[in-house]
């Protein structure tokens, strides 16, 4: 597996080796008890003759208990699975093992019995085709490979050596062909099946990384509008299932255009990525939002902060963007911002919409007041004492 898997995907590739192994393993015993049922039944009065019919019943049950086992290993198998996902396979490598040496053991007795020299043949031929099998469904896995044909093939064909039959060694010499060559095949079958492993998990990785590209401003590298307006969406309905509050704090640089104007562009976008550092700085719990919502405005959504949190946690982000500093030549960029904040108890009643709205006008209110400064929502939805309260540039 190694050589056609990248390191990072082992774990998952060997958790979906065992998932399909299991899921491969359901045909393989229905196909196992088909092919004793055509082995014996359309020789019926071969197989049940008076002075066979013991041996035939014996080895039927045989092959069905060793079905049952196999059936109860995959079960076990899945139903581990299903708690632990990184469950080991021993279980179900048992149920392969069980029961092609259920198989093995019969068709070995059968050539072994003078009684049944007649259906040596068809026996062979049987096993030949379960072999063919265990090849399509197990050749992902070396080991539970070799752990099925060995005990499937080494009984008859030793056993066949140790009889008087006029194709003894030939019979032999096929069943060690057999053996060498399935094996040789499956390792065609493995490389493909971990290439085409390989190739989903890599585009798999690859659409992800997409994905989350797709939800990033490319220049701060925050969280984009779009993926805010979802997120708000989504914590809004959460904190209405869990009865709690949702804070939003929006930014807005101040006179940012004069920065344009005077430093240039290209300062300005400096000044937007440290921007960005000062929020990851300050903002590290990770059910924390943090976008740019606008050319210089920025939001964040705290869910379960109160408001008088929330604004204190404002205040304090107001007065880390006051210590941004920017060299351009001489002189030193600096920045200040105006904040708003509003909070939420989510109801039926309101929405994500309005959350933001009630911060929208505070930070215009904060604007007005003079900028680099918070304000609250003046109107908080159920939520008592708080409204209209403000911190100035404190
Ligand atoms: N460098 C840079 N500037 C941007 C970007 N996006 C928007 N801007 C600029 O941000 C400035 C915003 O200006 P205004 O909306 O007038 O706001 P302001 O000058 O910050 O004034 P107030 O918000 O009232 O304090 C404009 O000059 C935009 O060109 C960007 O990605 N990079």
């Amino acid at each position: 597996m190694k050589a056609y898997i990248n390191e990072q995907f082992i774990p998952k590739a060997t958790r979906q080796l065992y998932q399909d192994l299991a899921a491969r393993s359901y045909p393989g015993v229905i196909f196992y008890m088909a092919i004793w049922a055509a082995l014996i039944f359309p020789e019926y009065d071969f197989f049940f003759a008076d002075s066979r019919i013991n041996t035939t019943i014996l080895w039927t049950s045989i092959i069905a208990i060793c079905a049952f086992i196999r059936l109860s290993c995959i079960y076990i198998y899945r139903a581990q699975h299903k708690t632990n996902p990184g469950s080991n396979s021993t279980i179900l490598l048992l149920g392969v093992s069980v029961s092609s040496l259920g198989w093995g053991f019969c068709s070995g007795q059968l050539i072994l019995d003078p009684l049944f020299q007649d259906a040596i043949a068809s026996t062979l031929i049987a096993g030949a085709g379960l072999c063919a099998g265990g090849l399509a469904s197990l050749a992902p896995s070396r080991r539970f490979l070799i752990l099925f044909l060995i005990p499937m093939l080494l009984p008859p064909s030793i056993t066949i050596l140790l009889i008087d039959h006029p194709f003894s060694s030939s019979y032999s010499a096929l069943c060690v062909l057999m053996l060498g060559g399935l094996y040789g095949i499956s390792g065609i079958q493995r490389k493909e099946y971990f290439i085409a492993l390989n190739s989903q998990y890599e585009l798999e990785e690859k659409s992800n990384q997409l994905a989350e590209l797709n939800t990033l401003d490319p220049l701060t590298e925050l969280k984009n509008k779009r993926y805010f307006n979802e997120k708000m969406d989504e914590e809004f309905n959460r904190a209405m299932r869990e009865k709690g509050p949702l804070s939003l704090i929006v930014i807005d640089l101040d006179n940012f255009k004069k920065v344009n104007d005077i430093y240039g562009h290209l300062i300005g976008d400096e000044c937007l990525k440290e921007m960005s550092k000062t929020l990851k700085t300050e903002f590290n719990r990770t059910m924390d939002t943090l976008a740019r919502i606008g050319g210089e405005e920025f939001a964040v959504l705290l869910p379960t902060l109160h408001q008088d949190q929330a604004i204190l946690i404002a205040d304090k982000l107001r007065r880390q963007i006051e210590k941004i500093s920017i060299e351009y030549g001489d002189s030193d960029v600096n920045l200040t911002a105006s904040l708003g904040v509003s909070t939420l108890y989510p109801t039926n009643k309101n929405s994500s919409q309005e959350l933001f709205k009630q911060a929208d006008l505070a930070l215009y209110e904060a604007k007005r007041l003079g900028r680099n400064r918070v304000e609250s929502a003046p109107t908080l939805v159920d939520y008592s004492g708080a409204a209209g309260r403000s911190t100035s540039n404190c």
